[in-house]
C-alpha cells in the first residue's frame, strides 16, 4: 500500500523527527533527493537550462537547494522568485553554486526557454486557490513545454483533498517528502501530479496511521478469494443479483457477466421472466427465478451469500419494497443505480442495518444521498465527500469517478490507482457492481470487496484496450486477465 497523510499529521511527525536531527537535515535529505529526480530528468546536467520557481517558503528552500546542486554539475540554473520573500539559506547555497536571481521581466523568458521547470512555489504550506503572482509563474510553466517537476506537490493543489482552485501546476513528476499527500492520489489533485516520486527522510516511524491508501497488485492478491480443496459452488459464494427490468436489460446482463468472471461459486438471477430469459441467453451458468410483478417481495431468494441491488431496476414501488426486503435481511448488500436514488428517499433503511452494506454511487448519485450537496462540489472534493457519506450511512461507500474513493468509518480511505476514462461508458458501472459483489460473496468485507472490485475494473479497462474503444462488454472479457495480472503479481501463480 502506498499511504497519504495529511499537512497536520506531516508536520507533527517532521516536528518530533526535526528535534532529534540537527539544523536543516530534513531539508538536505529532501533537496538531495529532488536533484537526483531532477538529474534524471534531463537527458545531461552539464550545460542544461534549469528555472526555478520559487515561493517564499520551505517549498521554495528545497527548490533552491536542490538547483544549486544541479548548478554544481554544470547546469544553468535561475531561480524565479513568486515575491519579495524567499528561503535566505537555500538562495544563498544556490549562488555560491553559480545560480542566479531573475527579475519580473525575464520570468517568462526563463521558463520558456528552460529544459526543466522546478516548481517550488508552495507545497503543504498552501492555502487556497494561488495568488496571482504564484498563479503567472504556474501559467508560464504550463505553456513553456519544458518537463516539469513538482517540490512535494503541484503547487495549486490542495495537499488533504486534491481539491484545485483556479490555476495550479501541471507537473510531469512529482517528487514527494516523507510520505505521499492525499491530494497526489485523488482527482483533479492527482492529474496535476503526474509521476508520483516517493523520497524517504526517515519520517516513517514518527507517523501515525495514514488517512488515504492507494493498493498495488500485491495488496489484491493477498485479499482475492481463492477455491480451496474443500470448497462448493455454496461455500464460494452465491450471489444473488437483482439488476435490470424491461427498460433496462442491459444492466441484468452486465452486472451478472462481471460477477460470473470474478470468481463466483453462484450467481442467482431475480427479475422479470423477460429479463431473466436474455440473462441465461446470455450466461446460461446463472440459475435464474423469475419475480411475480404483483408479489415483488415474496419470492427473493434466502440462501445467498451477498446481494447486489439496483442497476436498471427502476424507481418503481416494487422496486422500492425489494429494496426494503433485501436491506432488513443479514446478508452483505450493494446498493447500486436506481437504489441508491431510491435510498436517497429512505436513508435509514442503510443507516439502521448493521450488516455489511456498501453503496456504489457515481458523483450523481452521492448528490441525492447528501442533502443540500451538488455533485459539482463531490467531483471537486471527493475524498471528503465520500467520508462524509461513509459517516452518515455508518457503511462503506465507494464513489466512482475520475477517481474511485473508498470510505469507510474509522478507517483510513482508499483511492483507486488503475481508473482510466476508457470506463467512462454506459455500463461499465453495472460490471463494477457485479465484480465487487462476487467478492463480497465470496467473504471479503465491503472495503476489500470495493478495493478489488475497482483495482480490477480499472485494469480489465487497460487490458481490454488495444488501441480502440472499450465497452461495458468488453470489460467482462477482460477481468480474467486483470485477476491473472494481479496474481502475478502477487506471487501466486
Ligand atoms: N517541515 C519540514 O521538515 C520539511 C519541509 N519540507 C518542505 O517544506 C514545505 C513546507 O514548507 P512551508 O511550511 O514553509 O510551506 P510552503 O513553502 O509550502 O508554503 C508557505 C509559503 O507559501 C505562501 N502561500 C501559502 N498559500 C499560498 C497561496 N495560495 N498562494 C501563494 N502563496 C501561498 C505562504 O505565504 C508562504 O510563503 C514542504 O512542502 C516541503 O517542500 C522539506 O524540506 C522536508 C522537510
Ligand atoms: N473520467 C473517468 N476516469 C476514470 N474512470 C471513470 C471516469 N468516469 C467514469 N469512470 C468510471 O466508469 C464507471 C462508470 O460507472 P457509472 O457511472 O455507474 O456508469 P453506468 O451507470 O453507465 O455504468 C465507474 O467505474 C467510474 O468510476
Ligand atoms: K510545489
Amino acid at each position: 500500500m502506498r499511504e497519504a497523510h495529511t499537512v497536520d499529521t506531516v508536520r507533527r511527525a517532521e516536528g518530533a523527527l526535526m528535534a532529534r536531527l540537527p539544523e536543516g537535515a530534513l531539508m538536505r535529505r529532501a533537496a538531495a533527493g529532488l536533484a537526483a529526480v531532477a538529474a534524471r530528468m534531463l537527458p545531461r546536467v552539464y550545460g542544461a537550462r534549469v528555472a526555478l520557481l520559487v515561493g517564499g517558503g520551505d517549498n521554495g528552500g528545497d527548490a533552491l537547494y536542490a538547483g544549486a546542486t544541479l548548478a554544481r554539475r554544470g547546469a544553468a540554473v535561475r531561480a524565479v522568485p513568486a515575491g519579495p520573500r524567499v528561503h535566505e539559506a537555500g538562495l544563498a547555497a544556490l549562488r555560491a553554486a553559480g545560480g542566479r536571481l531573475v527579475g519580473a521581466e525575464e520570468a517568462e523568458g526563463e521558463i520558456s526557454a528552460a529544459d526543466l521547470v522546478i516548481d517550488g512555489l508552495v507545497g503543504i504550506g498552501g492555502r487556497g486557490g494561488l495568488r496571482a503572482s504564484h498563479a503567472v509563474l504556474a501559467g508560464y510553466a504550463t505553456r513553456s513545454g519544458a518537463p516539469v517537476l513538482a517540490v512535494d506537490l503541484p503547487s495549486g493543489v490542495d495537499a488533504d483533498t486534491g481539491a484545485v482552485e483556479g490555476e495550479a501546476v501541471h507537473a510531469d513528476v512529482t517528487v514527494t517528502f516523507g510520505t505521499h499527500k492525499p491530494g497526489l492520489f485523488v482527482d483533479p489533485g492527482a492529474g496535476h501530479a503526474g509521476v508520483v516520486e516517493f523520497v524517504d527522510i526517515g519520517l516513517g516511524p514518527e507517523l501515525p496511521a495514514p488517512r488515504l491508501c492507494a493498493p498495488r497488485a500485491d495488496d489484491i492478491a493477498a485479499l482475492l478469494p481463492r477455491p480451496g480443496v474443500e470448497s462448493d459452488k455454496y461455500r464460494r459464494g452465491v450471489l444473488a443479483v437483482a439488476a435490470g427490468s424491461g427498460r433496462y436489460r442491459g444492466a441484468a446482463v452486465l452486472a451478472v457477466g462481471g460477477a460470473l468472471r470474478a470468481g463466483v461459486g453462484m450467481v442467482r438471477y431475480i427479475g422479470q421472466e423477460s429479463v431473466a430469459a436474455e440473462v441465461i441467453r446470455h450466461w446460461p451458468e446463472a440459475v435464474a427465478s423469475v419475480l411475480e410483478p404483483t408479489d415483488p417481495a415474496g419470492r427473493l431468494p434466502t440462501h445467498v451469500g451477498a446481494w447486489v441491488i439496483g442497476p436498471g431496476r427502476g424507481l418503481h414501488p416494487a422496486a422500492e419494497v425489494e429494496l426494503e426486503t433485501v436491506l432488513a435481511g443479514d446478508r452483505p448488500v450493494l446498493v447500486d443505480a436506481d437504489a441508491i436514488t431510491l435510498l436517497g428517499r429512505r436513508p435509514h433503511l442503510v443507516r439502521d442495518r448493521t450488516a455489511p452494506t456498501l453503496l456504489t454511487p457515481h458523483a450523481g448519485e452521492l448528490a441525492r444521498l447528501l442533502p443540500g450537496t451538488e455533485r459539482d462540489d463531490i467531483e471537486a472534493r471527493r475524498l471528503e465527500h465520500a467520508t462524509r457519506a461513509a459517516e452518515e450511512y455508518g457503511c462503506t461507500v465507494l464513489l466512482k469517478g475520475s477517481t474511485t474513493v473508498i470510505a469507510e468509518p474509522g478507517a483510513p480511505a482508499v483511492a483507486n490507482p488503475t481508473g482510466t476514462p476508457l470506463l467512462a461508458t454506459a455500463g461499465s458501472g453495472d460490471v463494477l457492481s457485479g465484480l465487487s459483489g462476487a467478492l463480497l460473496a465470496g467473504g471479503l468485507t465491503p472495503g476489500a470487496a470495493a478495493m478489488c472490485g475497482a483495482f480490477l475494473h480499472g485494469l480489465a479497462g487497460r487490458l481490454a484496450h488495444d488501441g480502440a474503444p472499450v465497452s461495458a462488454s468488453d470489460l467482462i472479457g477482460a477481468i480474467p486477465a486483470a485477476v491473472r495480472l494481479v496474481e502475478e503479481a502477487g506471487g501466486r501463480r
